[in-house]
């Protein structure tokens, strides 16, 4: 009845989508997690992270029986023939990728995987980590293959069924062409490389992304100095196809669970190889300046920032998602509560008690008082706030827009004073 028996070890964004979304392909998928309550959750149907469709293709995969849930890779990978490793891989000392939930999983595992299995390593590696894996395993007749991920979160299931390519790595190209025939069905354009290549290429893609942020983001800083509207730059420029008009909104710093730590890792690799990369350390370097540079306006805006209370508009690293790992919105009210600014702050995908800040569950509550306000991620329902309420709540006139996600007209025509990001005409009333 069903295609393939696929074992996912991890269970979070990345594990949770490709085993509900192979289940929806017709595979029989069982998903392991070492954390015993979000199996359980997942086992009554409980999908905690946000993911648009995520939730129902969870649902339609226990009803058939294609999706199952146990804790620890031992029982999911035991009749196995294709293992999938969807762990953690956070930054380590130095920057570097910690492999340790890798490696640790691969020693579970090595004497249960059935005769001829193929694990397949989804989470993003430094190259070598393919070689590393068949050493750990120690298994002849198991081959290790690449198989990097791209998606996004907030848009996990859809990137996943519709990907712009699937990279399948491995020195074994039978084995490449086994995984390979999983994605089959996605029509999606499929690159065959070995191990190393397919690793690298992960690294290349996030590192490049976010190249693109520091450079956008830098253009606009240049944007607010002489005079220029990096909207109408960035339009300008997304035209040309080289370029393309994706990836390029300037904000406070791109975050997440995978650009940052991406970045340090693909540092390290280079490190180790002698290699200098000033291309990437200017990349981090210059993402950590938009973090200071929001923190200077706002500081402007107000005077002094001790004492000051601030209304803080998201708090997520980008709208869609529920994910605060390293959001640069928590970064900036970091450095704003340690000049000693009154945080207060909302989200609408947050309620829980945040340190340095109070977190209200309403944005008005947020605002009110504030000498200033700011806007960190480009929640659709900051845009459509009541501005004239905002105007008559506020202490202050200065609303920060990071990342120029308001209708200028709206605020000024409540008498605000509106900063956005790279642009130098100030709306004010
Ligand atoms: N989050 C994303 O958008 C993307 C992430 N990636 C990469 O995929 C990998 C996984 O990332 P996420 O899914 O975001 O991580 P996550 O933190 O959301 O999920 C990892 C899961 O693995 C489980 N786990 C940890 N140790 C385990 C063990 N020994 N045995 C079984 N389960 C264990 C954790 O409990 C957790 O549920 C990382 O390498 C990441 O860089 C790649 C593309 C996109
Ligand atoms: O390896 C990963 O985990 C994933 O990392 C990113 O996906 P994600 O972390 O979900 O977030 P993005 O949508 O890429 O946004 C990253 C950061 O850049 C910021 N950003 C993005 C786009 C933009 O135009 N401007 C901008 O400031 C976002 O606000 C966010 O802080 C990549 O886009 C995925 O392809 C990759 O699979």
């Amino acid at each position: 009845m069903f295609v393939r028996r696929i074992a996912v070890v991890g269970t979070g964004y990345v594990g949770l989508t490709t085993g509900a979304c192979l289940a929806s392909l017709g595979h029989r998928v069982e998903c392991a997690d070492v954390d015993a309550l979000k199996v359980n959750r997942l086992r009554a149907g409980q999908v905690d992270i946000l993911e648009p469709g995520l939730a129902e293709l969870v649902a339609r995969g226990r009803a058939t029986g294609g999706l199952t849930f146990v804790e620890g890779a031992r029982g999911a990978v035991a009749d196995a023939e294709v293992v999938f490793l969807c762990l953690p891989t956070p930054m380590g000392a130095g920057g570097a990728a910690d492999l340790g939930a890798v490696e640790a999983v691969a020693r579970e595992i090595r004497d249960v995987l059935p005769r001829d299995a193929v694990v397949v390593c989804k989470s993003t590696v430094p190259v070598g980590t393919s070689v590393r894996l068949a050493a750990l395993l120690g298994r002849e007749d198991v081959a290790v293959v690449s198989n990097p991920e791209f998606l996004r979160e907030g848009s996990a299931v859809h990137d996943f069924l519709h990907p712009d390519r699937v990279v399948v790595g491995s020195d074994s190209p039978r084995a490449a062409e086994r995984v390979a025939a999983l994605f089959a069905g996605l029509g999606a354009p499929t690159v065959l490389m070995d191990a190393a290549s397919a690793e690298m290429v992960k690294y290349a893609a996030n590192c490049f992304l976010a190249m693109k942020l520091s450079y956008v983001n830098a253009v606009a800083e240049l944007c607010e100095l002489v005079g220029a509207d990096v909207t109408s730059v960035t339009e300008g420029m997304g035209h040309d196809r080289r370029i393309g008009q994706a990836f390029l909104k300037p904000g406070p710093g791109w975050g997440g669970s995978c650009l940052p730590k991406d970045a340090h890792a693909m540092l390290r690799v280079a490190d180790a190889v002698g290699v200098d990369f000033p291309l990437l350390r200017a990349t981090v370097e210059t993402n950590a300046r938009q973090q200071r540079r929001v923190v200077d306006k706002v500081r402007r805006a107000v005077g002094a920032l001790a004492g000051a209370r601030i209304g803080v508009l998201g708090l997520v690293f980008k709208a869609g998602t529920n994910d605060l790992r390293d959001s640069p919105a928590l970064a900036v009210a970091e450095l704003l509560a340690l000049e000693g600014a009154e945080l207060v702050a909302h989200d609408p995908q947050v309620d829980r008690p945040l340190p340095g800040m109070t977190v209200v569950d309403d944005p008005y509550a947020a605002v009110r008082g504030a000498d200033a306000v700011v806007l960190l991620t480009e929640w659709p329902e900051f845009r459509a706030l009541d501005w004239a309420r905002v105007a008559a709540l506020m202490a202050g006139s200065t609303v920060l827009d990071t990342r120029n996600h308001l209708d200028p007209d709206a605020l000024l025509r409540a008498g605000l004073v509106l900063d956005g990001t790279g642009r130098v005409h100030r709306v004010t009333a």
